[in-house]
């Protein structure tokens, strides 16, 4: 499979970071972004200030808001945000060749349904070959070229190899892996962990708390993933164990940071209402819930964390509640 040209749909920090590392590969991106004052600034001026400010911008990206003129290239990255990956395909689905590789790299599950992203894209455009791109990966480094790995998920294994292989660099290593489900699943409820990783912060309640909240967070995701399927290594791989590593250690991260606000007594509206950018886990968090009930799985960290998002619990309760909890085995 040759990759020539790729496009990007989603102009946020992330689509704009993949665009950089891409075209300074040589590939010729196309990137979509709703904003046309985004379109106006990448274009013309070279940089996105609006999602990620302080970053020189290839000159060979082009941007535009019309959606058809990306429809047509040979891989298509979904970089909107999980809750409106649906639409936005949706409305590109007519014009999507049959077998056009679609490598989604959203996080997070749906909220009216509780789907994961490559569910929704197999609903939204049938006729795609899926792919997920994963892992701990934060905008600004990639942008800058700073070195990362991550994961590209893909059930056919020939697309996958070719799509690793054409999309790594210098810069970012990919490694293949069949796992699709479990990819994203680590994406998306990391997502939700490092808010509690976050509130821990903000409230002092010291390093020691930290490093538990990771460490029953991860015990949470792998609980999930194994339930729903996803292979145990995929969990302790780049995508699972790494992004939570990142997401929860990192002022860098978006989720962290509202946490840590919420933990400072902030509330969640005022944190909200000060950023243009997108903390995946405050939508993520009840559809994780949902499903870790339907299926089962005990996440009491989880579970906290969506009812200090809903306003149901104050973040001291929260804190109570998980050490007061019956004592039981490590598992
Ligand atoms: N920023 C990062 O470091 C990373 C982000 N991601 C994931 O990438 C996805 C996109 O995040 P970012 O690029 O960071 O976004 P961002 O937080 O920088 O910007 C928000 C994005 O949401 C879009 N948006 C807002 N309302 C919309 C609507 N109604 N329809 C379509 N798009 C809408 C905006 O146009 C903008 O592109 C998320 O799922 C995130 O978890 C994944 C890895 C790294
Ligand atoms: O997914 C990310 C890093 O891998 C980005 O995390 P935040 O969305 O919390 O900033």
């Amino acid at each position: 499979m040759q990759i020539n040209s790729v496009s990007i749909v989603g102009g946020g920090a992330w689509g704009t970071a993949l665009a950089q590392t891409l075209a300074h590969g040589g590939i010729k991106v196309t990137l979509w972004a709703r904003e046309p004052e985004v379109v106006d600034d990448i274009n013309e001026r070279h940089v996105n200030r609006t999602f990620l400010s302080g970053v020189s911008l290839n000159p060979a990206i082009r941007a535009t808001t019309d959606l058809s003129a990306v429809a047509r290239a040979d891989a298509l990255l979904a970089v909107v945000p999980a809750q409106h990956l649906r639409s936005v395909m949706g409305k590109l689905a007519k014009q999507l060749a049959e077998n056009t590789p679609v490598i989604i790299c959203a996080k997070g599950i749906e909220q009216a349904t509780g789907r994961f992203m490559g569910d929704v894209l197999e609903e939204a455009a049938p006729q795609v070959l899926r792919a997920v791109l994963s892992g701990p990966s934060f905008a600004a480094d990639v942008a800058r070229g700073l070195p990362s790995a991550l994961t590209l998920a893909c059930r056919n294994e020939t697309t996958g190899r070719a799509l690793t292989a054409a999309l790594s660099s210098r810069q970012m290593r990919l490694y293949w892996s069949s796992d699709v489900l479990g990819a994203e699943l680590g994406g998306a409820v990391k997502n939700v962990l490092a808010i509690a990783a976050g509130i821990v912060e903000g409230r002092g309640l010291g390093a020691s708390a930290h490093a538990a909240i990771v460490t029953r967070g991860f015990a949470e995701l792998r609980r999930f993933g194994e339930a729903m399927g996803a292979r145990p290594e995929t969990l302790l791989g780049l995508s699972g164990l790494g992004d939570l590593i990142l997401t929860c250690g990192s002022a860098q991260s978006r989720n962290m940071s509202l946490g840590r606000a919420l933990g400072e007594g902030r509330s969640l509206g005022e944190f909200l209402g000060a950023r243009v950018s997108v903390a995946e886990g405050v939508y993520t968090c009840a559809a994780l819930v949902r499903l870790a009930h339907e299926k089962g799985v005990e996440m009491p960290i989880a579970e906290a964390v969506h009812g200090i998002i809903e306003g149901r619990l104050l973040v001291d309760e929260a804190i109570t509640a998980l050490m007061q909890r019956p004592l039981k085995a490590e598992d």
